[in-house]
């Protein structure tokens, strides 16, 4: 990709992380956003590691390869990319997803911790912005224990990966939400904030 090309995924990244933040789900240098660039082989933009997501530029973009690992040449080789890139580039790559949210909000980390099986969502109207039903659909996010390690957090991923189910909650850290573009995974963040937000306070 050109450095023009990085410059606006950089800027897209920037964008939306600045919407995270202002909303309370990205606190401290908490989350990290990816956008897929290629698939052949794989390539993702990633927000750059260990700073507040809230005052992101364009240029804190670093591109990674598969394994989350930033690939030579840069724009800006002192950049270090999330450490949890190789966990966006596995879901990227399982899901076909075209960018990837993971942010640190409180309700999915509560709902972890209640449901450590398993989230089951069914009969709300906000399932719809999931691309679920809304009635006799049911939904079951899937929980993964926490690690630092992103190969061990992309195999437990895998292991329950539901093509239907775009989300994942690592417990006691935070979830990740995908779609096909940065904007639908924005709008599945915010549903699937509301839908974890409804069934803990009804439970
Ligand atoms: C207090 S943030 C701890 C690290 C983390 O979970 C996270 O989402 C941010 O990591 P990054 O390397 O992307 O800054
Ligand atoms: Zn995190």
């Amino acid at each position: 990709m050109s450095a023009v090309g990085l410059r606006e995924a950089g800027a897209a990244l920037a964008a939306e992380s600045a919407r995270f933040a202002g909303l309370g789900w990205m606190r401290g240098t908490s989350g990290n956003l990816s956008m897929t660039l290629g698939r052949d082989p794989l390539r993702l933009a990633v927000t750059v590691s260990g700073v507040d997501k809230g005052e992101l530029g364009a240029d804190d973009v670093v591109v990674v390869d598969a394994a989350g690992a930033a690939v030579p040449d840069q724009p800006n080789p002192a950049s270090r990319p999330s450490a949890e890139a190789g966990l966006h580039a596995r879901i990227a790559e399982v899901s076909g997803a075209g960018a990837v949210v993971h942010v640190h909000m409180m309700a999915p980390v509560l709902a972890a911790q209640r449901w450590p099986d398993g989230v089951v969502l069914r009969d709300l109207e906000m399932l719809k912005g999931l691309g679920r039903g809304a009635h006799g659909d049911v939904m079951t996010v899937p929980v993964v224990p926490n690690s630092q390690d992103m190969s061990v957090l992309g195999a437990a991923f895998e292991a329950g990966f539901d093509p239907a189910t775009p989300a994942l909650i690592v417990a006691r850290h935070g979830v990740y939400v995908w779609g096909e573009d940065l904007r639908q995974a924005r709008h599945r963040t915010e549903c699937l904030e509301w839908l974890l937000r409804f069934a803990l306070e009804t439970d």
